[in-house]
């Protein structure tokens, strides 16, 4: 007789990984599903908290690993395996293979129990089989070599897609290659925004100091804190401070607001940067954020409330439209912060090396192009447009600038190396922001500013 399912502890870290993973396979985002199981199945004991996070983004993460790994002790291709089936197996053997604190014959007997809780009892037996021969062959294992063949150091070992691997490959060569891939598997960094228009960096980092909270100044973001306890979310009011990696942070600044400026934010929701651009103008331009989904529009006007910024304009508009509203040239500057591959940002959204395509990459960059020359026509002669994105990729940054230049000649480049000296090693020859590979620890932003002939 088939054994009946186990009973469900809808709280268990493993059970919730497993749904939110499947969630993830059907298409959220891994954040928002963590957010919003966390909130509904009110996950109480901070360990189970912080084990669920660590098997969500890890198993996201270091997919490519534990396949490589896995695809050895299972008779049959993974591909052909119930898509549930898999992520228990992969959710055992990141615990085996990447979390030292459990004992990997628990982890086996956890992932068995997982199987029958959610009614796959009947793979239970193959999951145990896969996994124990896992653990067997452990002493066996041996990762691609690095130098002998680093694509498949870089797929394997590095946990990324085949195609990803080659490009990085082939722009970066192999040494950096690795090293930027790797610095791709680990947790970002905790940073915050310092909400200049509430409190200075100095009064915030002394306030964590006196609470006992580990903090310390970013190196290149003048409003950046990296917090090393997330406990400093928890103790300094909500008004100090935007969670923001540091090199999204770079981006805001280059635009060099003036009070009484009006400023067009055109792609700008959830509105970390129009926020910032408030902060920078002392609360005295006049912003126009625009945001093609209403409900991310309201996410601006929610961040601008709370973070006491005025002067914001927050509506829902199509840039690639042609509309009546924002009047032609009327701003002295724009910023367009694109719609994006997103590759760039894998240690915050680890699902996107899994979901993005190469095909994709074409069409963004002609919606990023169609973006950016609609843009153009709302900045007055003699104003600044920046345009970034965050992610690296040639066909997102060198070639939508070089269609934007060849199409629209009253624009020039200017090098960023003159206005930010100070981040000059954050800079590629042609003077644009581009944070990788030289910075493989912070997020892979590309910026250029170009300014309006008059
Ligand atoms: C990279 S995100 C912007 C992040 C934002 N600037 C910030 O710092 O918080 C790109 C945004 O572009 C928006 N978007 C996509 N297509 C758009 C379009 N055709 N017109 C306006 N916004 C668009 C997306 O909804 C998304 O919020």
């Amino acid at each position: 007789m088939p054994r009946s399912p186990r009973p469900r502890n809808l709280s268990d870290p493993r059970l919730l990984a497993f749904e939110i993973l499947q969630r993830v396979e059907q298409g959220a985002y891994a954040d928002l599903a963590l957010d919003d199981v966390l909130r509904r199945r009110g996950v109480s004991d901070p360990r189970d908290r912080g084990l669920l996070t660590k098997l969500v983004y890890g198993v996201l993460r270091k997919r490519g690993r534990l396949d490589y790994v896995l695809a050895r002790h299972c008779r049959q291709p993974l591909g052909k395996l119930e898509t549930k089936v898999l992520q228990i197996l992969r959710l055992g053997a990141y615990q085996v293979l990447e979390l030292e604190r459990i004992p990997p014959s628990a982890a086996v007997n956890t992932s068995v129990n997982l199987a029958r809780q959610v009614g796959l009892q009947r793979a239970s037996g193959f999951i145990n089989g896969v996994l124990r021969g896992l653990l067997r062959g452990l002493p066996q294992l041996v990762w691609p070599d690095e130098r002998k063949n680093p694509l498949d150091h870089l797929q394997h070992a590095c946990s990324l897609p085949r195609w990803l691997a080659k490009r990085w490959l082939a722009v970066y060569g192999a040494e950096t290659a690795i090293r930027l891939a790797v610095a791709q598997l680990q947790p970002a960094p905790l940073s915050l925004r310092c909400n200049t228009l509430k409190v200075s960096r100095e009064e915030l980092l002394a306030d964590l100091e006196r609470r006992g909270i580990a903090a310390r100044a970013c190196r290149f973001a003048a409003e950046g804190v990296v917090l090393d306890d997330r406990r400093g979310l928890e103790v300094l009011p909500a008004d100090w401070f935007q969670v923001q990696d540091e090199a999204s942070m770079l981006v805001a600044p280059l635009l060099g607001v003036r009070s009484g400026e009006t400023i067009l934010d055109c792609c700008a929701a959830p509105g970390g940067k129009t926020t910032h651009l408030a902060a920078l103008g002392d609360n005295r331009l006049a912003i126009t954020a625009l945001d093609l989904h209403p409900q991310r529009v309201e996410l601006i006007r929610a961040g601008a409330r709370r973070l006491g910024c005025a002067g914001i304009e927050a509506c829902v508009r199509d840039m690639t439209q042609s509309a009546d509203f924002p009047a032609p040239a009327g701003f002295d500057r724009v910023l367009v912060d694109a719609p994006c591959s997103g590759l760039g940002v894998l240690r915050h959204n680890p699902e996107t090396r899994w979901r993005r395509k190469p095909e994709s990459l074409g069409e963004l960059s002609a919606l990023q192009g169609a973006i950016l020359g609609r843009a153009a026509e709302l900045l007055k002669p003699g104003g600044v447009l920046v345009y970034s994105v965050c992610t690296v990729t040639e066909e997102e940054t060198g070639q939508v600038l070089e269609g934007f230049l060849a199409a629209h000649p009253q624009f020039v480049l200017e090098d960023l190396r003159e206005v930010m000296p100070q981040w000059a090693e954050l800079c590629d020859r042609q003077g644009c922001l581009s944070t990788w590979p030289r910075h493989p620890f912070l997020d892979g932003f590309f910026a250029a500013r170009l300014r309006r002939r008059i």
